[in-house]
């Protein structure tokens, strides 16, 4: 589902690349922990997957496109099949929860039918039917990562790519929301999440790939985080 072949990013300027010569294949279903300190490479990965960037060397294959050879016009196809989650929710603040959620169908050009039977199955999911129409800034941190997650899964995307999910929220909540990305992963979506949280790491024992300096030190399968930070 997602392949690095010697995947190499060099941001302009001087300095070592961000990722150096990784390779790294992720099948269809698994769920893997990218992992290694602040400045290791973590994003510039997530960031090729969603061809935010492309390759300076190398090569990387999602959903077996070669993501450099993909045509500019076909990028919003790729990205539409990518579910994505951040550290900050990144909801839009003028529309309410369910608005958010159907917003992401509409761009995908979904029948308002079909949208108004998705998303209220979508908050149900999420445990949020209740505040289907609340503003962002009306909920909790918990509350708001679980829209942004309802809004990712609502196109049933193969990939979801999730970037520090739980960096704002507490513990118990962080607990919530990976339960949710298992239920989500176990309906076959692929799921690759950047993270430093050691704990949930640790709990949930799935494939773990560390990086350093750019570079790939360890790939485990039921992994733990496995370093101090
Ligand atoms: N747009 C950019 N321009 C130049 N250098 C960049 C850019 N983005 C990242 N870098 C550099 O690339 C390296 C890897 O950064 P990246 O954001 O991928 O790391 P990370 O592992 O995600 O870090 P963090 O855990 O802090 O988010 C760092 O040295 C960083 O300074």
């Amino acid at each position: 589902m997602i392949r690095f072949e010697k995947a190499t990013v060099s941001y302009p300027g001087p300095g070592k690349p961000a990722l150096n010569q990784v390779t790294i294949d992720v099948d269809k279903g698994e769920f893997v922990f990218l992992v290694g300190t602040s400045g290791s490479g973590k994003s510039t990965a997530l960031r090729l997957v969603l061809r935010e960037l492309r390759p300076t060397g190398g090569r990387v294959y999602v959903a077996g496109k070669e993501i450099n050879r993909l045509a500019t016009w076909k990028v919003p196809r790729l990205r539409r099949q990518i579910g994505t989650v951040f550290q900050d929710f990144r909801l839009l603040p003028s529309k309410t929860v369910a608005e958010n959620v159907a917003f992401a169908m509409q761009v995908t050009g979904k029948s308002s039918r079909e949208i108004k039977s998705t998303v209220p199955r979508t908050l149900e999911i999420v445990g949020l039917a209740d505040k289907a129409g609340r503003m962002p800034e009306e909920l909790s941190g918990g509350e708001q990562q679980r829209v942004a997650i309802a809004r990712a899964m609502v196109n049933e995307p193969m990939i979801l790519i999730a970037d520090e999910p739980t960096g704002n929220l507490d513990p118990t909540t962080s607990v919530g929301i990976m339960k949710l990305l298992e239920e989500i992963n176990a309906t076959g979506t692929t799921i690759l999440m950047a993270t430093h949280d050691n704990g949930i790491v640790d709990q949930m024992r799935k494939r773990v790939i560390e990086l350093e300096h750019g570079h790939v030190v360890r790939d485990e399968a039921d992994g733990a985080y496995g370093f101090q930070h």
